[in-house]
């Protein structure tokens, strides 16, 4: 069983592959097209639109049972199994659902509910069922209740206003209790560990600290556009800008936690930290992981349980021992830089932490901060090359206000609001999370005619959000005009009182939203910005770039991809110190 949306692509890119006369008359006319098909282009919603609302992988499952090996007395009996366990859960749902005035939603299969549809692009699918069942639908994966919220003002209404009820974390088997050990700020429910750690963090993230430490940002940034410019050639060769990006951003938490940095893209450091971050994407997505959903599978050996056992002692292993280090480094009298670790050593006994705790914080601070920034500036450099003229827009407006004797800095960034109406659409259009961090509830809640009971996982769907016609007219259209006249960073966006008004959903909402908004929205303008600067981004007309394909199962960047990075002017070389 294949997603509807499985093998489409972004039409640009789709059309360019195309060869008669009709496809290369749509490629001139296609810059603002929309990259997801309509929903009708996919055969499942000609033949039927309730395959995806009763479980269209009961299609499969029959495909199984009507195998040509199987005796037909064996078809017949496994049909009738399949169809009285589907009734009768059917049954128990609409049941629960009706007696107690739970919003309504897809009703899912037995035991694994509607697992099955979100195992690959869970968005779309729950993009689909925000369109059929409304703003705020409910939906089963396992023994637990999901309500999946679609609209700004509910998402206010429930995470900021009612923040007392809906800001802790369920407590999931393998990401809150197997690999953060029941430590970590993204997964501990709201309680005292929780503030502890969360204020720790901020004491390293809020705005007051992230402009002490402006220069680290800056410096990495300068070091992305020279490595671009070397690794590239002069823009002569093609360049892959993913791994150069992973790289910046990991620098910059390395030198937040641990005050240490890499030299090269080869510092062994890079390929294991990047790892980690990706293996912690793939095994902890909101919906992508059954085994917190039937508690059975909690006690029988299985892969994920494996996984995650592992992803817990790396990450002890990796970042346990980086503190370690400046561990003996501070008893040795050493000097070391001012650092989250640091700060954590120093008040160990007061914040009564144990080497666990400070491990998984730190691990949170790799985790939050490498894999998220990273992935914003590589979905720039992987969709920007499609835009000249977009690109032209940056540069003359880049010309106006820097010039090209330096660098554009944090102090330009209010000068320069088609740049930051760039960033802000690539956030719209490519976040990274599209499901966020759940929140869950931990009280029955009315709202609207409805029960929220206590124990609910609350997602925010900010695909559906950040698509929405009423907010974002043409969504599906790459237009970053349509912040022009936004000259909020993002962090104060989040607190706007209309929350219609709001640019974003990316950094999530209420008391759980992200702490690393204020250095991440720096580290993103100070790297983009100078890369329009030094660079005109070219696609490779052999080499098209499929912005519909991604990696990861819950932080999302491009595959693969290359493109060249042409400098833009003769004293880019100069100001880079090349
Ligand atoms: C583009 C970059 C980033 C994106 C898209 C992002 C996104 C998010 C989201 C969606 C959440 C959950 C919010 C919610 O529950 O409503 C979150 C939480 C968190 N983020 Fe980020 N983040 C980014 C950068 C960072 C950075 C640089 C750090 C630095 C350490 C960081 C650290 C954290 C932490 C610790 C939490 C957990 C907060 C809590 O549960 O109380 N993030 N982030």
């Amino acid at each position: 069983m294949q997603h509807p949306y499985h093998h489409t692509e972004y039409p640009r890119r789709r059309i360019a592959k195309q060869t008669n006369a009709i496809s290369r008359l749509r490629l001139n006319t296609s810059q603002h097209v929309a990259y997801p098909p309509k929903l009708t282009e996919h055969p499942a919603h000609d033949t039927s639109n309730n395959l995806l609302e009763m479980g269209y992988h009961m299609e499969s499952l029959t495909a199984v049972v009507l195998h040509p090996n199987l005796s037909p007395s064996f078809i017949s009996l496994a049909m009738v199994v399949i169809g009285s366990i589907y009734v009768l859960w059917q049954n128990y749902i609409s049941r629960d659902v009706g007696a107690k005035n739970i919003p309504s939603g897809p009703i899912g299969l037995p035991i694994v509910g509607s697992f099955p549809f979100l195992t690959h692009y869970p968005e779309l699918t729950l993009d689909y069922w925000a369109k059929r069942y409304g703003p705020m639908y409910s939906l089963r994966l396992g023994n637990q209740l999901f309500i999946i919220v679609s609209d700004p003002i509910i998402a206010k209404d429930l995470m900021v206003t009612n923040g007392a009820v809906f800001s802790s974390r369920k407590e999931m088997f393998l990401k809150s209790q197997t690999i953060f050990a029941g430590r970590g700020i993204t997964a501990t429910p709201y309680n005292e560990k929780w503030r502890k750690h969360r204020r720790i963090a901020s004491y390293w993230l809020n705005k007051t600290a992230v402009d002490s430490y402006t220069n680290v940002l800056d410096y990495e940034a300068t070091v992305l556009v020279r490595d671009l410019y070397t690794y590239g050639k002069a823009g002569s060769d093609p360049i892959n800008p993913q791994p150069h990006a992973g790289r910046c951003s990991l620098n910059n938490m390395l030198t937040i936690a641990f005050g240490i940095r890499t030299d090269s893209l080869d510092h062994p450091l890079v390929a294991r930290a990047l790892k980690l971050s990706r293996e912690f994407m793939n095994c902890t997505g909101p919906v992508s992981n059954l085994t917190d959903f039937v508690p059975l599978l909690q006690h029988i050996p299985n892969f994920m349980t494996t996984r995650g056992k592992k992803l817990h002692a790396d990450l002890v292993e990796t970042y346990g021992g980086l503190i370690k280090e400046v561990e003996v480094k501070m008893k040795n009298g050493e000097d070391v830089p001012d650092c989250l670790v640091k700060t954590i050593l120093q008040t160990q006994q007061e914040e009564e932490l144990d080497f666990t705790d400070m491990a998984i914080l730190c691990s949170a601070f790799m985790i939050g901060g490498v894999e998220t920034t990273a992935s914003i500036m590589q979905w720039f450099s992987a969709l920007i090359p499609a835009y000249p003229d977009i690109q032209q827009r940056a540069h003359e407006e880049l010309d106006r206000v820097v010039g090209r004797n330096r660098l554009p800095t944090v102090e330009d960034e209010k000068d320069l609001p088609y740049i930051r109406g760039i960033i802000k659409e690539v956030e719209r259009c490519h976040n990274p999370f599209w499901l966020g961090t759940p929140h869950f509830g931990t009280e029955d809640f009315a709202y609207r005619g409805h029960l929220i009971p206590k124990n609910t996982v609350v997602v925010l769907n900010t695909y559906t959000m950040h698509h929405d016609p009423r907010r974002h007219p043409e969504p599906f259209a790459f237009k970053p005009e349509r912040y022009i006249n936004d000259s909020t960073l993002s962090s104060e966006s989040a607190n706007l009182s209309d929350a219609m008004e709001r640019d974003h959903w990316m950094f999530g909402a209420g008391r759980r939203i992200c702490p690393g908004m204020w250095v991440a929205e720096r580290e993103v303008f100070l790297a983009i910005s100078r890369m329009l600067w030094a660079f005109k981004m070219v696609e490779i007309p052999s080499e098209p770039i499929d912005l519909k394909e991604y990696d990861g199962l819950s932080g999302r960047s491009p595959v693969p991809f290359r493109i060249k990075m042409i400098p833009r002017h003769d004293k880019v070389d100069d100001v880079l110190g090349i």
